[in-house]
């Protein structure tokens, strides 16, 4: 194996501190690439090339100063069909085959008056130009269109308005260029294929509009008022008319050629015709078409302002002279109407060419005077666009007609547009002015029309643009802008209100949600809490149980034998007593005077032993006769025995063990025994009385009676007296034996007293272990008798904490019960000291 060395440290380290900085490549673009797709073949590549090759139009250079004029085309109506005129033409002389129009250029004519007129120099010829463009007599209807109404027709579809009229003598082929025949169509039906044939192109905004066809006739009623007529409409084609008004017109939407030429033919059916000596088929009224074009589903100012386009285009009815018609009668006053139309025509646009000239002259309203004129005010007041065509016959008997209506027209061509039509479009567009549309609606009759249109156009595209957005479109939304605005202010007051509602309604929630939670809070809580007071009322149950089995029934039955020892007793002393309750009375005087002893202590007792034995002998052979008084005394000498010394009981023990109630000569110090041996002799004596006393009292009132009256210490002497019942025997026996037994007497009456009283097992730890503190280093000692006064000590400490709140704190029964302790604890101190020594 080779061994490792490590590679030699270069002279020169370059730390690059800024490394490259590249983008960490993705998982995705690292390692899962997505595969080639396997159809990648299929999908063509993006036609780049053709896209680059496509030509697009050029914009068309701005138009020369002389389309801001007024376009007049004149058109020469070929001489041949002078052949084909009434049988009336035909009587007439004909040197039909000289014109006296000949074509000059495009634009320029030259009229040559008959031979006739030159000889008379009433006429010479004359040269007209300024023409937009003369049509010949052989021109086609083809040329026409695509020399007038070409232009027009592409400002239309750009947004512009215009209007196209026809002028010219009665059988000059107005209604011929404007309509033509099936075989050779004129303008309206060349204008409309052209304009269904570029919304067939996909490239075109046509395709983006839609078409609506209208055609009306203004005639005469009898000559004297003017009246319109719905070519397109149903029933009654009768418009209404309200000075320039003009209500109710059918606006057919055209949706193919086919439609639109079969509304075309419709209206000619139903154009009012006559045959005149110009014309077989003399058109009575002015026949006015309008195509509008409306934006489809778009919203944009452009193409709103695309749908206010309208192309109009007027027939009217040619002028005719009344020798050459010979009209009579009707059709004599429908001449008269037709003559004045064509002359207020002509002071419309004589009065705008004198207004543009001079400014300062004002513009006369002539438009006033027929409801032609009023329906194109705008055209006739230079606002918008408009184009005429005069027609002219060529024949000499035609000069007169034709030299009047050219030098008629030759002014107009100086009529300029001031772009008026644009800056109002613009201004209506822009601020969409309803109302001024309305007044415009009154005032003029192409206006109503136009605006009529409009507004249906304007719904039809909001109903487009409302389902294009998904919305569901209002008809008051679409009627009125006010109410538009009020519905618009109400939904967004009702949206805002709905918003406040739903937020308060989320407010609301979340503090039912707060509270729900401090309620399930709050039931756990109690829940606890019942789960702790059922375990305390069960621990209050166990110690209740605890505290009342083992101490109550103890207690009760110490007191009660107490109570029934002290009362034979005294039942003894008072056999002939009447009264009972002179023995309450006198036992609650003698705890009170106990009580007050022992509040001053060794008052009368502690400074002279031989007194107080004195006093207690006499007071007890004074009320000898009375059985309260030995309860007195007994309880006398129990209080006594609080305060006393051993060396005094030493001396009442004697005269106890002798039965001496009224000893003359009492020993000063009786011994223990002694004072045990009287307590058991005076126990006996109550017991061999019970059974009188039992007979005077009833057992449940004396048992309440004792309960409530008695004292403590008596019912720890009536206990001890059971004890003592039972060492009746013992007690007879000589009492040097006394000391002999004592230990043996103890020791059986302790295991007794165990064996009786279970139940002190049970008790508190502390209070067991209390009293086997005190008990302990006693039970050897001490009797029997001891033992059990010092369990009622400990049971009356017990039953005295208790019964503190029951009773009142200050008076008699705490003086009353605080002496039977002490008197118990007392006797039993004395008898445990006695037993001890
Ligand atoms: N350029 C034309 N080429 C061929 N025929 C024509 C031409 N102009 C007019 N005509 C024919 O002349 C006749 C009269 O024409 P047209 O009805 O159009 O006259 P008009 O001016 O409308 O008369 P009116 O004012 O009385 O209605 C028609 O039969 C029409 O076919």
């Amino acid at each position: 194996m080779e061994e490792f060395s490590p590679m030699p440290c270069p002279s020169t380290v370059t730390v690059r501190r800024n490394p490259p900085r590249k983008a960490r490549a993705t998982p995705y673009t690292t390692a899962a690439k997505p595969p080639p797709s396997s159809n990648a073949h299929d999908v063509p590549s993006f036609p780049i090339d053709e896209i680059l090759s496509i030509q697009i139009p050029l914009p068309e250079p701005p138009k020369p100063s002389a389309s801001e004029s007024l376009k007049i085309f004149l058109r020469i109506k070929p001489l041949r069909v002078f052949s084909k005129v009434t049988a009336v033409a035909k009587s007439r002389p004909r040197n039909s085959e000289e014109a006296c129009i000949a074509l000059n250029d495009s634009y320029s004519v030259t009229l040559t008056p008959p031979q006739v007129l030159q000889e008379l120099k009433r006429s010479k010829t004359e040269v007209f130009e300024g023409f937009s463009h003369v049509f010949p007599a052989d021109c086609s209807q083809s040329d026409v269109y695509g020399k007038m109404v070409q232009p027009l027709l592409e400002d239309f579809l750009n947004g512009k308005s215009g209007m196209l009229a026809a002028l010219g003598p009665s059988g000059s082929g107005k209604t011929h260029t404007v309509f033509g025949t099936p075989k050779d169509p004129g303008v309206v039906p060349l204008t409309l294929r052209q304009i269904f044939k570029k919304r067939d192109e996909t490239s075109s905004p046509v395709s983006l509009r839609a078409f609506y066809l209208s055609i009306f006739e203004i005639c005469s009623e009898r000559g004297k008022g003017e009246k319109a007529y719905d070519l397109l409409g149903d029933g009654s084609s009768e418009l209404s008319v309200q000075q320039s008004t003009i209500r109710g017109l059918k606006e057919v939407p055209i949706r193919n050629l086919e439609e639109a030429e079969s509304l075309i033919g419709q209206a000619m059916l139903k154009r009012a015709t006559a045959t005149t000596n110009s014309n077989s088929q003399s058109s009575r009224s002015q026949c006015i078409i309008n195509i509008r074009a409306a934006s489809d589903g778009v919203s944009n100012e452009t193409k709103v302002q695309s749908t206010d386009a309208m192309l109009t285009i007027v027939d009217l009815a040619g002028a005719e002279r009344e020798k050459r018609t010979g009209n009579q009668g009707e059709r004599l006053v429908e001449s008269n109407f037709i003559n004045n139309t064509s002359m207020v025509f002509g002071q419309c646009l004589r009065s705008l060419l004198e207004y543009q000239k001079n400014r300062k002259k004002g513009f006369q309203k002539h438009h006033q005077n027929s409801l032609l004129t009023r329906y194109l005010r705008d055209y006739l007041e230079g606002k918008k666009r408009m184009a005429l065509i005069i027609t002219v016959k060529a024949g000499e008997e035609d000069y007169l007609d034709t030299s009047y209506l050219l030098k008629q027209a030759s002014p107009y061509m100086k009529i300029k547009f001031d772009n008026i039509e644009e800056v109002c479009n613009k201004r209506q567009l822009k601020t969409f002015p309803r109302v001024e549309k309305n007044k415009k609606m009154k005032l003029s009759a192409p206006k109503t029309s136009q605006i009529a249109e409009t507004v249906s156009g304007e719904k039809n595209q909001i109903t487009q643009e409302v389902n294009l957005e998904g919305k569901k479109a209002h008809q008051t939304y679409k009627s009125s802008p006010k109410l538009e605005d009020n519905n618009e202010r109400e939904h967004i007051i009702m949206r805002n209100f709905a918003k406040v509602v739903w937020n308060v309604l989320k407010q609301y929630n979340e503090k039912l949600k707060v509270a729900e939670g401090d309620i399930c809070s709050l039931k756990e809580r109690l829940k606890n809490e019942q789960l702790k007071s059922r375990e305390l009322e069960a621990e209050l149950i166990n110690l209740k149980s605890n505290l009342a089995e083992p101490c109550l029934p103890e207690v009760e039955a110490l007191v009660h034998q107490v109570e029934v020892d002290t009362s034979l007793a005294n039942e003894n002393t008072n056999v002939g007593d009447d009264d009972p309750c002179d023995l309450i009375e006198s036992r609650s005087e003698a705890t009170a005077e106990e009580r007050n002893e022992s509040s001053l202590p060794n008052k009368s007792v502690v400074p002279g032993l031989g007194n107080e034995e004195i006093s207690w002998d006499e007071e007890k052979c004074a009320k000898q006769d009375d059985p309260c008084n030995l309860v007195d005394s007994t309880s006398e000498v129990t209080a006594e025995g609080c305060n006393e010394s051993p060396v005094r009981n030493k001396n009442l023990v004697p005269d106890l063990a002798n039965g001496q109630e009224c000893d003359d000569q009492i020993d000063p110090t009786p011994s223990p025994e002694q004072v045990e041996v009287r307590l058991i002799n005076n126990r006996l004596s109550n017991i061999q009385t019970k059974s009188a006393v039992s007979r005077r009292f009833p057992d449940s009132e004396k048992q309440e009676r004792h309960r409530r009256l008695l004292p403590a210490s008596s019912r720890l002497l009536a206990e001890e007296m059971n004890d003592l019942e039972i060492k009746d025997k013992q007690i007879e026996k000589p009492q040097v034996k006394l000391a002999e037994t004592r230990d043996q007497e103890k020791s059986e009456s302790t295991q007794g007293r165990e064996i009786e009283i279970p139940a002190r097992e049970a008790e508190p730890a502390s209070t067991k272990k209390q009293r086997n503190e005190q008990k302990k280093p006693r039970r050897r000692l001490q009797p029997a008798s001891s033992v059990l006064l010092t369990r009622e000590i400990n049971t009356l400490e017990i039953e005295d904490d208790v019964a503190e709140p029951k009773g009142t704190r200050g008076g008699k029964k705490t003086i009353v019960t605080q002496p039977r302790s002490q008197g118990s604890v007392t006797l039993l101190r004395l008898l445990t000291s006695n037993l001890h020594l």
